[in-house]
Protein backbone atom coordinates (compact mmCIF):
# COMPACT_ATOMS: atom_id res chain seq x y z
CA UNK A 1 0.00 0.00 0.00
CA UNK A 2 1.30 3.66 -0.96
CA UNK A 3 0.34 6.23 1.35
CA UNK A 4 1.96 9.61 1.89
CA UNK A 5 4.33 10.96 5.19
CA UNK A 6 3.85 13.56 6.60
CA UNK A 7 7.22 14.69 5.03
CA UNK A 8 5.26 14.86 1.39
CA UNK A 9 6.88 11.87 0.55
CA UNK A 10 5.31 8.95 -0.47
CA UNK A 11 6.21 5.94 1.48
CA UNK A 12 5.22 1.72 0.91
CA UNK A 13 5.11 -0.05 4.13
CA UNK A 14 8.27 1.01 5.82
CA UNK A 15 9.79 2.05 2.06
CA UNK A 16 9.58 5.89 1.96
CA UNK A 17 10.02 7.07 -2.02
CA UNK A 18 10.00 11.01 -3.06
CA UNK A 19 6.99 11.86 -5.42
CA UNK A 20 7.78 10.42 -8.59
CA UNK A 21 9.16 13.37 -10.75
CA UNK A 22 8.85 12.49 -14.19
CA UNK A 23 6.58 15.80 -14.90
CA UNK A 24 9.17 18.35 -13.01
CA UNK A 25 7.94 21.21 -15.72
CA UNK A 26 4.59 21.06 -14.49
CA UNK A 27 5.06 20.90 -10.74
CA UNK A 28 5.79 24.54 -9.04
CA UNK A 29 8.67 24.45 -6.57
CA UNK A 30 6.84 26.10 -3.95
CA UNK A 31 4.13 23.55 -3.89
CA UNK A 32 6.90 20.98 -3.26
CA UNK A 33 8.35 20.39 0.12
CA UNK A 34 11.21 18.51 -1.12
CA UNK A 35 13.82 19.79 -3.70
CA UNK A 36 12.98 18.76 -7.24
CA UNK A 37 15.87 16.13 -8.10
CA UNK A 38 15.25 14.26 -4.62
CA UNK A 39 15.53 10.32 -4.45
CA UNK A 40 16.26 7.50 -2.60
CA UNK A 41 19.22 5.45 -3.79
CA UNK A 42 19.13 2.20 -3.90
CA UNK A 43 21.15 1.93 -0.69
CA UNK A 44 17.98 3.68 1.00
CA UNK A 45 19.87 7.28 1.08
CA UNK A 46 18.72 10.29 0.72
CA UNK A 47 20.37 11.94 -2.64
CA UNK A 48 19.59 16.03 -4.13
CA UNK A 49 20.90 16.25 -7.47
CA UNK A 50 22.48 12.95 -8.21
CA UNK A 51 24.79 13.72 -4.81
CA UNK A 52 23.92 11.61 -1.95
CA UNK A 53 23.24 13.40 1.09
CA UNK A 54 25.52 11.82 3.70
CA UNK A 55 28.74 11.74 1.24
CA UNK A 56 28.47 14.97 1.15
CA UNK A 57 28.16 15.95 4.82
CA UNK A 58 31.52 13.65 4.95
CA UNK A 59 33.05 15.75 2.58
CA UNK A 60 32.17 19.21 3.20
CA UNK A 61 31.30 18.84 7.36
CA UNK A 62 27.97 19.75 8.95
CA UNK A 63 26.05 21.59 9.05
CA UNK A 64 25.21 21.70 5.40
CA UNK A 65 23.47 23.48 3.41
CA UNK A 66 22.52 21.67 0.08
CA UNK A 67 21.19 23.85 -2.46
CA UNK A 68 19.55 22.23 -5.80
CA UNK A 69 20.51 24.25 -8.90
CA UNK A 70 17.45 22.42 -10.85
CA UNK A 71 15.08 23.46 -8.63
CA UNK A 72 16.05 26.85 -8.36
CA UNK A 73 16.10 27.16 -11.88
CA UNK A 74 12.49 25.52 -12.42
CA UNK A 75 11.44 28.71 -9.98
CA UNK A 76 12.83 31.18 -11.52
CA UNK A 77 12.09 29.98 -15.18
CA UNK A 78 8.28 29.18 -14.29
CA UNK A 79 7.91 33.39 -13.20
CA UNK A 80 10.06 34.83 -15.98
CA UNK A 81 8.07 32.53 -18.64
CA UNK A 82 4.37 32.87 -16.97
CA UNK A 83 4.95 36.74 -17.25
CA UNK A 84 5.93 35.86 -20.68
CA UNK A 85 2.80 34.06 -21.22
CA UNK A 86 0.23 36.45 -19.54
CA UNK A 87 1.46 39.83 -20.20
CA UNK A 88 0.88 41.73 -23.06
CA UNK A 89 3.29 44.82 -21.98
CA UNK A 90 7.33 44.27 -21.12
CA UNK A 91 7.94 42.47 -17.55
CA UNK A 92 11.22 41.73 -15.65
CA UNK A 93 11.70 39.18 -12.82
CA UNK A 94 13.44 40.31 -9.49
CA UNK A 95 14.95 38.17 -7.54
CA UNK A 96 14.25 39.36 -3.95
CA UNK A 97 18.04 38.63 -2.96
CA UNK A 98 17.50 39.14 0.92
CA UNK A 99 15.78 35.77 0.95
CA UNK A 100 19.49 34.42 0.10
CA UNK A 101 21.79 37.02 -1.12
CA UNK A 102 25.46 35.60 -2.43
CA UNK A 103 27.13 35.39 -5.27
CA UNK A 104 25.67 32.15 -6.55
CA UNK A 105 22.53 32.11 -6.17
CA UNK A 106 22.35 35.93 -7.99
CA UNK A 107 24.25 34.51 -10.61
CA UNK A 108 21.78 31.86 -11.04
CA UNK A 109 18.97 33.88 -10.86
CA UNK A 110 20.34 36.38 -13.22
CA UNK A 111 21.28 33.75 -15.56
CA UNK A 112 17.81 32.94 -16.18
CA UNK A 113 16.89 36.69 -17.06
CA UNK A 114 16.10 38.04 -13.36
CA UNK A 115 16.82 41.12 -12.38
CA UNK A 116 18.69 41.94 -8.16
CA UNK A 117 16.15 43.28 -5.83
CA UNK A 118 18.87 44.11 -3.06
CA UNK A 119 18.37 46.00 0.39
CA UNK A 120 21.70 47.51 1.56
CA UNK A 121 25.34 48.40 0.19
CA UNK A 122 26.34 44.69 1.20
CA UNK A 123 23.86 42.98 -0.73
CA UNK A 124 23.91 45.43 -3.94
CA UNK A 125 28.12 44.82 -3.75
CA UNK A 126 27.32 41.25 -3.95
CA UNK A 127 24.87 41.10 -6.39
CA UNK A 128 27.40 43.24 -8.58
CA UNK A 129 30.25 41.52 -7.58
CA UNK A 130 28.40 38.15 -9.00
CA UNK A 131 28.10 40.48 -12.81
CA UNK A 132 24.75 41.77 -13.14
CA UNK A 133 24.35 43.91 -14.91
CA UNK A 134 23.41 47.22 -12.97
CA UNK A 135 19.63 48.56 -15.11
CA UNK A 136 18.59 44.82 -13.48
CA UNK A 137 19.55 45.51 -10.06
CA UNK A 138 17.01 47.97 -7.47
CA UNK A 139 17.87 49.04 -4.44
CA UNK A 140 15.76 49.16 -1.15
CA UNK A 141 15.93 50.15 2.32
CA UNK A 142 13.51 52.34 4.64
CA UNK A 143 16.69 54.17 6.09
CA UNK A 144 19.73 54.04 2.74
CA UNK A 145 22.61 56.07 4.57
CA UNK A 146 24.35 58.53 2.06
CA UNK A 147 27.40 56.17 1.48
CA UNK A 148 24.52 53.36 -0.07
CA UNK A 149 22.75 56.02 -1.96
CA UNK A 150 25.82 57.33 -3.68
CA UNK A 151 27.08 53.77 -4.10
CA UNK A 152 24.22 53.06 -5.99
CA UNK A 153 23.73 56.37 -8.11
CA UNK A 154 27.49 56.08 -9.26
CA UNK A 155 26.67 52.26 -10.06
CA UNK A 156 23.68 53.00 -12.65
CA UNK A 157 21.31 51.16 -10.55
CA UNK A 158 17.44 51.98 -9.76
CA UNK A 159 17.14 53.48 -6.18
CA UNK A 160 13.46 52.43 -4.47
CA UNK A 161 13.01 55.70 -2.62
CA UNK A 162 11.28 54.81 -0.03
CA UNK A 163 10.38 58.13 2.47
CA UNK A 164 10.37 62.36 2.24
CA UNK A 165 14.15 61.85 3.91
CA UNK A 166 15.89 60.29 1.37
CA UNK A 167 13.87 61.99 -1.55
CA UNK A 168 15.48 65.19 -0.18
CA UNK A 169 18.94 63.16 0.51
CA UNK A 170 18.87 62.14 -3.23
CA UNK A 171 18.41 65.51 -4.66
CA UNK A 172 21.25 66.84 -2.11
CA UNK A 173 23.25 64.30 -3.56
CA UNK A 174 22.81 64.69 -7.13
CA UNK A 175 24.96 67.48 -8.60
CA UNK A 176 25.83 68.76 -5.88
CA UNK A 177 28.15 67.17 -3.46
CA UNK A 178 28.58 63.38 -4.76
CA UNK A 179 27.66 63.49 -8.51
CA UNK A 180 25.67 65.03 -11.52
CA UNK A 181 24.59 61.44 -12.89
CA UNK A 182 20.65 61.23 -12.53
CA UNK A 183 19.64 58.59 -10.73
CA UNK A 184 16.46 56.30 -12.04
CA UNK A 185 13.97 56.20 -9.09
CA UNK A 186 10.91 54.39 -8.09
CA UNK A 187 8.65 55.29 -5.18
CA UNK A 188 7.75 53.08 -2.87
CA UNK A 189 3.89 53.08 -1.00
CA UNK A 190 2.08 51.73 1.41
CA UNK A 191 -1.21 50.54 0.13
CA UNK A 192 -3.12 49.50 3.09
CA UNK A 193 -3.72 45.68 2.09
CA UNK A 194 -4.13 43.59 5.11
CA UNK A 195 -2.80 40.17 4.37
CA UNK A 196 -2.54 36.90 6.97
CA UNK A 197 0.71 36.51 7.89
CA UNK A 198 2.74 36.56 10.78
CA UNK A 199 2.85 40.00 12.01
CA UNK A 200 6.39 40.67 11.89
CA UNK A 201 6.37 39.88 7.75
CA UNK A 202 3.74 42.10 7.02
CA UNK A 203 4.62 45.13 5.31
CA UNK A 204 1.62 46.82 3.37
CA UNK A 205 -0.35 47.86 5.94
CA UNK A 206 -0.94 51.56 7.05
CA UNK A 207 1.04 50.78 10.46
CA UNK A 208 4.68 50.13 8.33
CA UNK A 209 8.25 51.54 8.68
CA UNK A 210 8.01 50.82 4.66
CA UNK A 211 7.13 53.46 2.27
CA UNK A 212 5.37 56.89 1.50
CA UNK A 213 1.85 57.16 3.04
CA UNK A 214 -0.69 56.93 0.23
CA UNK A 215 -2.40 60.46 1.83
CA UNK A 216 0.83 62.28 0.79
CA UNK A 217 0.59 60.81 -2.80
CA UNK A 218 0.07 64.18 -4.53
CA UNK A 219 2.68 65.50 -2.20
CA UNK A 220 5.29 63.57 -3.34
CA UNK A 221 4.23 63.54 -7.36
CA UNK A 222 4.36 67.22 -6.71
CA UNK A 223 7.29 67.28 -5.41
CA UNK A 224 9.30 64.87 -8.19
CA UNK A 225 7.71 66.12 -10.54
CA UNK A 226 9.73 69.61 -10.25
CA UNK A 227 12.77 67.68 -9.59
CA UNK A 228 14.59 67.62 -12.41
CA UNK A 229 17.87 65.51 -10.57
CA UNK A 230 15.58 62.54 -10.21
CA UNK A 231 13.96 60.59 -13.13
CA UNK A 232 10.99 58.94 -11.45
CA UNK A 233 10.25 55.63 -13.77
CA UNK A 234 7.72 53.61 -11.35
CA UNK A 235 5.88 52.28 -8.81
CA UNK A 236 6.56 50.04 -5.86
CA UNK A 237 4.99 48.10 -3.17
CA UNK A 238 5.06 45.26 -1.13
CA UNK A 239 2.62 43.35 0.96
CA UNK A 240 4.43 40.86 2.91
CA UNK A 241 5.57 37.41 2.72
CA UNK A 242 4.41 33.90 3.04
CA UNK A 243 1.20 34.86 1.68
CA UNK A 244 -1.19 32.02 0.31
CA UNK A 245 -4.41 34.43 -0.02
CA UNK A 246 -4.69 35.06 -3.52
CA UNK A 247 -7.16 38.63 -3.34
CA UNK A 248 -4.59 40.75 -1.18
CA UNK A 249 -2.03 40.93 -4.08
CA UNK A 250 -5.15 41.32 -6.84
CA UNK A 251 -6.31 43.91 -4.80
CA UNK A 252 -2.50 45.50 -4.75
CA UNK A 253 -2.18 45.43 -8.57
CA UNK A 254 -5.84 47.70 -9.30
CA UNK A 255 -4.49 50.43 -6.16
CA UNK A 256 -1.65 50.58 -8.38
CA UNK A 257 -2.67 51.12 -11.94
CA UNK A 258 -4.83 53.83 -9.89
CA UNK A 259 -1.50 55.58 -8.82
CA UNK A 260 -0.24 55.29 -12.48
CA UNK A 261 -3.06 57.46 -13.34
CA UNK A 262 -2.44 60.04 -10.55
CA UNK A 263 1.17 60.47 -11.23
CA UNK A 264 0.23 60.66 -14.78
CA UNK A 265 -1.61 63.82 -13.69
CA UNK A 266 1.59 65.22 -12.47
CA UNK A 267 3.49 64.94 -16.24
CA UNK A 268 5.56 62.17 -14.67
CA UNK A 269 6.26 59.79 -17.28
CA UNK A 270 5.83 56.01 -14.85
CA UNK A 271 6.05 53.25 -17.09
CA UNK A 272 7.20 50.74 -14.53
CA UNK A 273 4.97 48.79 -11.61
CA UNK A 274 6.23 46.55 -9.23
CA UNK A 275 3.90 44.65 -7.45
CA UNK A 276 6.18 43.01 -4.80
CA UNK A 277 7.04 39.56 -3.61
CA UNK A 278 5.47 37.70 -1.26
CA UNK A 279 4.27 34.31 -2.88
CA UNK A 280 3.92 31.65 -0.18
CA UNK A 281 5.79 28.03 -0.49
CA UNK A 282 4.75 25.01 1.48
CA UNK A 283 6.60 24.24 4.73
CA UNK A 284 4.38 21.54 5.53
CA UNK A 285 1.67 19.75 4.38
CA UNK A 286 -1.12 21.43 4.69
CA UNK A 287 0.41 24.47 3.66
CA UNK A 288 -1.58 25.43 0.01
CA UNK A 289 0.11 28.28 -1.83
CA UNK A 290 -0.93 29.05 -5.38
CA UNK A 291 1.49 27.94 -7.96
CA UNK A 292 4.27 30.29 -9.68
CA UNK A 293 2.10 30.46 -12.58
CA UNK A 294 -1.41 31.46 -11.05
CA UNK A 295 -0.10 34.07 -8.84
CA UNK A 296 1.70 35.54 -12.00
CA UNK A 297 -1.66 34.66 -13.77
CA UNK A 298 -3.62 36.60 -11.57
CA UNK A 299 -1.52 39.60 -11.37
CA UNK A 300 -1.21 40.28 -14.94
CA UNK A 301 -4.69 39.63 -15.76
CA UNK A 302 -5.87 42.80 -13.32
CA UNK A 303 -3.30 44.56 -14.08
CA UNK A 304 -4.14 44.18 -17.74
CA UNK A 305 -8.58 44.65 -17.19
CA UNK A 306 -7.26 47.35 -14.94
CA UNK A 307 -5.36 49.38 -17.42
CA UNK A 308 -7.93 48.79 -20.17
CA UNK A 309 -10.72 50.22 -17.98
CA UNK A 310 -8.76 53.29 -16.98
CA UNK A 311 -7.77 53.40 -20.92
CA UNK A 312 -3.58 53.47 -19.88
CA UNK A 313 -1.16 52.14 -21.41
CA UNK A 314 0.27 49.01 -20.07
CA UNK A 315 3.33 49.57 -17.63
CA UNK A 316 6.33 47.77 -17.80
CA UNK A 317 5.52 44.72 -15.00
CA UNK A 318 7.86 44.34 -12.12
CA UNK A 319 7.54 41.33 -9.38
CA UNK A 320 10.28 40.38 -6.81
CA UNK A 321 10.26 37.57 -5.06
CA UNK A 322 12.10 35.70 -3.03
CA UNK A 323 11.08 32.67 -0.71
CA UNK A 324 9.33 31.12 -3.68
CA UNK A 325 12.24 30.93 -5.98
CA UNK A 326 14.56 29.99 -3.45
CA UNK A 327 13.51 28.01 0.00
CA UNK A 328 12.40 24.93 -1.40
CA UNK A 329 15.68 24.49 -3.45
CA UNK A 330 17.91 24.34 -0.58
CA UNK A 331 17.88 21.48 2.91
CA UNK A 332 20.08 21.82 5.75
CA UNK A 333 21.77 18.58 6.82
CA UNK A 334 23.15 18.26 10.29
CA UNK A 335 24.19 15.70 12.07
CA UNK A 336 22.32 13.86 15.23
CA UNK A 337 24.24 14.31 18.91
CA UNK A 338 22.74 13.85 22.00
CA UNK A 339 18.90 13.70 23.38
CA UNK A 340 17.76 13.50 26.27
CA UNK A 341 14.26 11.92 27.38
CA UNK A 342 11.72 13.20 29.65
CA UNK A 343 9.66 10.53 30.53
CA UNK A 344 5.67 11.44 29.55
CA UNK A 345 6.90 14.50 28.24
CA UNK A 346 9.16 14.65 25.63
CA UNK A 347 12.50 13.43 24.19
CA UNK A 348 14.90 16.12 23.07
CA UNK A 349 16.98 14.98 19.72
CA UNK A 350 19.99 17.93 19.11
CA UNK A 351 21.62 18.44 16.16
CA UNK A 352 25.20 20.37 15.48
CA UNK A 353 23.32 23.62 15.02
CA UNK A 354 19.99 25.26 15.72
CA UNK A 355 18.68 29.13 15.85
CA UNK A 356 22.52 30.27 14.51
CA UNK A 357 21.46 28.55 11.03
CA UNK A 358 18.40 28.92 11.09
CA UNK A 359 16.05 31.42 13.24
CA UNK A 360 13.55 31.41 11.82
CA UNK A 361 11.36 28.63 14.19
CA UNK A 362 12.59 31.16 17.31
CA UNK A 363 11.49 34.51 15.94
CA UNK A 364 8.46 33.56 13.99
CA UNK A 365 7.65 30.57 15.35
CA UNK A 366 7.83 28.51 11.96
CA UNK A 367 7.41 25.47 11.32
CA UNK A 368 9.35 22.89 9.20
CA UNK A 369 9.80 19.13 8.14
CA UNK A 370 12.03 17.11 8.72
CA UNK A 371 13.80 13.56 7.22
CA UNK A 372 16.78 11.71 8.58
CA UNK A 373 18.95 10.87 5.10
CA UNK A 374 20.27 8.01 5.97
CA UNK A 375 17.12 5.97 7.24
CA UNK A 376 15.32 6.65 4.50
CA UNK A 377 13.90 2.87 4.33
CA UNK A 378 13.34 2.53 7.86
CA UNK A 379 9.70 2.76 9.37
CA UNK A 380 8.96 6.17 11.76
CA UNK A 381 8.64 4.89 15.07
CA UNK A 382 9.27 8.43 17.35
CA UNK A 383 8.16 11.43 18.14
CA UNK A 384 10.97 13.88 18.90
CA UNK A 385 11.51 17.44 19.53
CA UNK A 386 14.72 18.60 17.26
CA UNK A 387 16.60 21.37 19.66
CA UNK A 388 19.56 22.39 18.19
CA UNK A 389 22.90 23.13 20.54
CA UNK A 390 22.79 26.88 21.51
CA UNK A 391 22.39 27.96 25.09
CA UNK A 392 18.78 29.01 24.86
CA UNK A 393 15.79 27.06 26.16
CA UNK A 394 13.68 28.49 22.73
CA UNK A 395 16.51 27.05 20.32
CA UNK A 396 14.44 24.77 18.82
CA UNK A 397 13.91 23.80 15.03
CA UNK A 398 11.25 21.47 15.11
CA UNK A 399 8.70 19.86 17.57
CA UNK A 400 6.74 16.82 17.31
CA UNK A 401 9.17 15.44 14.35
CA UNK A 402 7.85 12.19 13.33
CA UNK A 403 11.25 10.15 12.39
CA UNK A 404 12.85 6.59 12.65
CA UNK A 405 14.88 5.65 15.27
CA UNK A 406 18.18 7.77 15.04
CA UNK A 407 21.23 7.54 16.60
CA UNK A 408 24.17 9.72 17.23
CA UNK A 409 25.29 10.32 13.31
CA UNK A 410 22.42 9.94 11.66
CA UNK A 411 22.04 13.04 9.38
CA UNK A 412 18.83 14.77 9.55
CA UNK A 413 17.40 16.45 6.34
CA UNK A 414 15.60 19.92 7.50
CA UNK A 415 13.49 20.86 4.57
CA UNK A 416 12.88 24.47 2.82
CA UNK A 417 15.64 26.13 4.06
CA UNK A 418 16.82 27.87 1.32
CA UNK A 419 14.88 31.43 2.03
CA UNK A 420 15.78 33.51 5.17
CA UNK A 421 17.92 30.91 6.56
CA UNK A 422 21.59 31.48 5.48
CA UNK A 423 21.20 35.47 5.10
CA UNK A 424 19.65 35.55 8.36
CA UNK A 425 22.55 33.34 10.11
CA UNK A 426 24.47 34.62 12.65
CA UNK A 427 27.60 33.58 15.23
CA UNK A 428 25.50 33.08 18.13
CA UNK A 429 27.25 31.08 20.91
CA UNK A 430 30.29 32.02 18.42
CA UNK A 431 29.20 29.45 16.28
CA UNK A 432 30.52 29.47 12.96
CA UNK A 433 28.12 29.57 10.41
CA UNK A 434 28.19 26.11 7.95
CA UNK A 435 29.06 25.68 4.46
CA UNK A 436 27.00 25.85 1.17
CA UNK A 437 26.93 23.56 -2.10
CA UNK A 438 25.32 23.80 -4.62
CA UNK A 439 24.63 20.43 -6.33
CA UNK A 440 23.89 19.65 -10.08
CA UNK A 441 24.18 16.11 -12.07
CA UNK A 442 26.06 14.23 -9.15
CA UNK A 443 28.22 17.05 -8.77
CA UNK A 444 28.80 19.57 -5.60
CA UNK A 445 30.35 22.81 -5.72
CA UNK A 446 31.32 24.80 -2.47
CA UNK A 447 29.45 28.34 -2.73
CA UNK A 448 30.26 29.37 1.16
CA UNK A 449 32.91 28.16 2.72
CA UNK A 450 32.38 27.22 6.20
CA UNK A 451 33.71 29.97 9.03
CA UNK A 452 36.51 29.01 10.80
CA UNK A 453 37.74 29.88 14.69
CA UNK A 454 40.06 32.20 13.04
CA UNK A 455 36.76 34.16 11.01
CA UNK A 456 35.26 33.86 14.49
CA UNK A 457 37.67 36.74 15.88
CA UNK A 458 38.55 38.47 12.64
CA UNK A 459 37.28 41.51 13.56
CA UNK A 460 38.21 41.11 17.53
CA UNK A 461 41.18 43.35 19.01
CA UNK A 462 42.51 43.03 21.76
CA UNK A 463 43.48 46.95 23.80
CA UNK A 464 47.40 46.34 24.37
CA UNK A 465 46.50 47.13 27.84
CA UNK A 466 44.44 44.33 28.50
CA UNK A 467 46.34 41.85 26.65
CA UNK A 468 48.11 40.70 30.16
CA UNK A 469 44.93 38.19 31.02
CA UNK A 470 46.40 36.96 34.25
CA UNK A 471 46.32 39.31 37.61
C1 LIG B 1 10.36 44.99 -0.47
C2 LIG B 1 10.36 43.50 -0.52
N1 LIG B 1 10.37 42.90 -1.71
C3 LIG B 1 10.39 41.57 -1.81
C4 LIG B 1 10.39 40.76 -0.71
C5 LIG B 1 10.40 39.29 -0.90
O1 LIG B 1 9.35 38.65 -0.31
P1 LIG B 1 9.18 37.09 -0.43
O2 LIG B 1 10.45 36.46 -0.02
O3 LIG B 1 8.06 36.78 0.47
O4 LIG B 1 8.83 36.78 -1.86
C6 LIG B 1 10.36 41.35 0.57
C7 LIG B 1 10.25 40.53 1.79
O5 LIG B 1 9.20 40.45 2.39
C8 LIG B 1 10.35 42.76 0.66
O6 LIG B 1 10.35 43.36 1.84
N1 LIG C 1 12.61 37.14 7.19
C1 LIG C 1 11.22 36.80 6.98
C2 LIG C 1 10.70 37.38 5.72
C3 LIG C 1 10.86 38.86 5.66
C4 LIG C 1 10.96 39.26 4.30
C5 LIG C 1 11.56 40.62 4.09
N2 LIG C 1 10.62 41.70 4.14
C6 LIG C 1 11.04 35.30 7.04
O1 LIG C 1 11.98 34.61 7.32
O2 LIG C 1 9.96 34.79 6.86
Amino acid sequence: MVSTHPTGVQHTGTQYLPQKRSTNANLSPNQELLPMTTQVNSHGFLEIGGCDVTTLVQQFGSPLYILDEETLRLACQQYRDAFRQYYKGESQVLYASKAWNCLTVCAIAASEGLGIDVVSGGELYTALSAGVSPDKIYLHGNNKSREELALAIQSGVTIVADNWDELHALVDIVGTHVTSLRPRIMLRLTPGIECHTHEYIRTGHLDSKFGFDPNDLDEVFAFVSQQPALNCVGLHAHIGSQIFERQPHQDLAAVMVQWLRDAANYGLNVTELNVGGGLGIKYIESDDPPSIDEWVKAICEIVQTTCVAENLPLPKLLSEPGRSLVATACVTAYTIGSSKTIPEIRTYVAVDGGMSDNPRPITYQSVYRAVVANKMSAPLTETVTIAGKHCESGDILIKNAQLPKTEPGDILVVMGTGAYNYSMASNYNRLPRPAAVVVASGEANLILQRETYEDLIRQDRLPERLKKVEG
